[in-house]
């Protein structure tokens, strides 16, 4: 590899990919390196600049990830995010503490610089923050270039060392001018000039995958969805009908989603297609239970037993196809990140499963999946439909699935998706879907006193799943789905809308 090269060093944030994507999108080419070895890479590999990510430790705290101090004295450029920073401060002898006021979502800053990091960045521009921590003395030789209300040191610098730090997250796209900090950083502080380009992604993949797969079969988990529909299509384009897609009908679904998805499938891509009727299987399994990281286990487990079935059938099938995308693999948990929650496609999977995966989108962002499916030919309605996760309603139906809650939800989310596509805003709001809170509260409807459901509204925005706003729907909007669910859903008499961006909260409630 001759491309210039950043480094980004792993502490186990949620958000390593997004850095290395923020980079690459820059034009320079960047690896994610785990901090446990960064130190030997970095000599190795003597990249022009180095990043550390955030991470869930406390960097005073025993056991935390540390690095030896030499890696500051090295020349090379460092911008440390978050827990970066406060790895930063605490090597070099500032200090780090617990805040009693801690920022999450959305924070103004006020930044004092206008250089470096900063270059052509608004002085009092917004951020999205999500620490607990915070550096309360900056180490020698360091000016603080930014802070907010309750966060004296949201940035800090050291121009003569070449040592910058930040400690909300640039990454994310809820932080606007957050590429343009990085940019500054890769040309205004590393001096890149830029010489890698993402490539053509879908060749290069449906190359890699008819190469592995060779003539052996293989077999897809499809949902309709647009990962799995992006992913089927790429490895369809590689080995045609070697191909087989298994839709998994588990009785989690949205009002008349199967028979829709078999619909557009039958009619719109010519492709060997399944529809297993397996939703007495998944009820079975999940009386009963009520904890959602039990639920998203069996839910996992389930599934690949349903594509065992099917694989039996079927002959010489070694491979299975996931949709999975990179915040499915990071949420789940790897050796330094924390388990938020087990997405049932990685951190669900049963250890003894038989097959091996492919999973071309793996490394990828909803919205980067988006552009691959357009390049492919994947139609437009596939492409843009809202997320939908594996578990299904499972994860929106707080505690016990039984018979009523599936229809309570069902049937409130299929008014509020009516009523959001007669609103036109289908394109605006990333995701909207009901939850069943499990709590129950006094009403009074026709004069008589009613003790019925709540059900929750979520809707976000959000360009990539990793962060997310809550929508702001209009009121009257809101209005018309509140009284036709509590009108038209027998068991509903209360209507909430959660209004928490992610993070503090993620955008599903289990
Ligand atoms: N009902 C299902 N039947 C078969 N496979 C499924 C089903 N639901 C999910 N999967 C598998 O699990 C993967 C992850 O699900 P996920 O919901 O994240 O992706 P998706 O459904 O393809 O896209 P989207 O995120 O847009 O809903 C899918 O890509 C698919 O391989
Ligand atoms: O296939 C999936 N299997 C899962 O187990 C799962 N859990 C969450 N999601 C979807 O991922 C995105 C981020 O959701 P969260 O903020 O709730 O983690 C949102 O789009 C969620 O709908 C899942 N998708
Ligand atoms: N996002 C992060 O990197 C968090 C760092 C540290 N765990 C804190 O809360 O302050
Ligand atoms: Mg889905």
């Amino acid at each position: 590899m001759t491309n210039e090269l950043i480094l980004i060093v792993d502490f186990g944030g949620q958000y390593n990919q997004l850095i290395a994507r923020r980079v690459r999108e820059s034009g320079v080419y960047s690896e994610v390196v785990s901090w446990r070895h960064a130190y030997d890479k970095i000599l190795e590999k003597k990249p022009m600049g180095i990043i550390f990510t955030g991470g869930p430790n406390s960097v005073y705290a025993e056991g935390a990830p540390r690095l030896d101090a030499e890696i500051f004295n090295l020349g090379i450029p460092v911008l440390g995010i978050c827990y970066g920073m406060q790895l930063m401060a605490h090597t070099l002898d500032g200090k780090v503490e617990k805040a009693t006021q801690q920022e999450y979502g959305k924070i103004q800053l006020a930044i004092d610089a206008s250089t470096g990091l900063f270059k052509d960045v608004d002085s009092g521009a917004q951020c999205w923050m999500s620490h607990f921590d915070f550096v309360s003395k900056v180490p020698e030789g360091f000016e603080v270039t930014a802070r907010t209300e309750n966060c004296p040191v949201a940035a800090m610098q050291n121009t003569e060392k070449k040592l910058y730090a930040v400690q909300f997250h640039a990454e994310v796209e809820h932080t606007p001018f957050g590429r343009k900090l990085i940019s500054n950083f890769l040309y205004e502080v590393c001096g890149c000039s830029g010489d890698w380009n993402m490539g053509d992604f879908a060749d290069q993949m449906i190359a890699a995958i008819a190469e592995k797969v060779g003539d052996k079969n293989v077999l897809c988990g499809l949902s309709g969805g647009v990962d799995s529909s992006v992913a089927a299509t790429l490895v369809h384009k590689a080995v045609g009908n070697q191909l087989t897609c298994i839709f998994v009908d588990h009785g989690l679904l949205r009002k008349n989603e199967g028979d829709e998805v078999e619909k557009v499938f039958a009619d719109e891509f010519h492709m060997n297609f399944i529809r297993v009727d397996a939703k007495a299987r998944f009820m079975n399994r999940l009386r009963g239970v009520s904890d959602p990281e039990t639920k998203r286990k069996i839910i996992g487990e389930e599934f690949i037993r349903v594509f065992e079935e099917e694989a039996s059938k079927l002959s010489g099938i070694e491979y299975l196809v996931q949709g999975t995308v990179y915040p499915d693999v990071i949420e789940s948990g790897t050796d330094t990140a924390e388990v938020i929650k087990s997405h049932h496609n990685v951190g669900g999977l049963p250890e003894d499963m038989q097959f091996s995966l492919i999973e071309p989108l793996r490394d990828l962002f909803k919205d980067e999946v988006r552009k691959v499916g357009l390049e492919i030919g994947v139609p437009e309605h596939i492409v843009w439909r809202q997320p939908f996760p594996g578990p299904g309603l499972a994860i929106r139906i707080l505690g016990e699935i039984t018979e009523e809650a599936l229809h309570l939800v069902s049937e409130s989310d299929a008014i509020l998706r009516d009523e959001i596509s007669k609103a036109g805003l289908d394109r605006d709001v990333w995701q909207y879907f009901t939850v069943l809170p499990n709590i129950r509260s006094v009403g009074v409807m026709g004069d008589e006193r009613t003790y019925s459901h709540a059900i929750g509204i979520r809707a976000v925005t959000s360009i990539d799943g990793m962060t997310s706003d809550w929508a702001r729907i209009p009121y009257e909007v809101l209005d018309k789905i509140s009284s036709r669910i509590v009108n038209e859903v027998h068991g509903v008499n209360r209507i909430l809308y959660d209004v928490t961006s992610k993070p503090p909260s993620t955008i599903e409630w289990e």
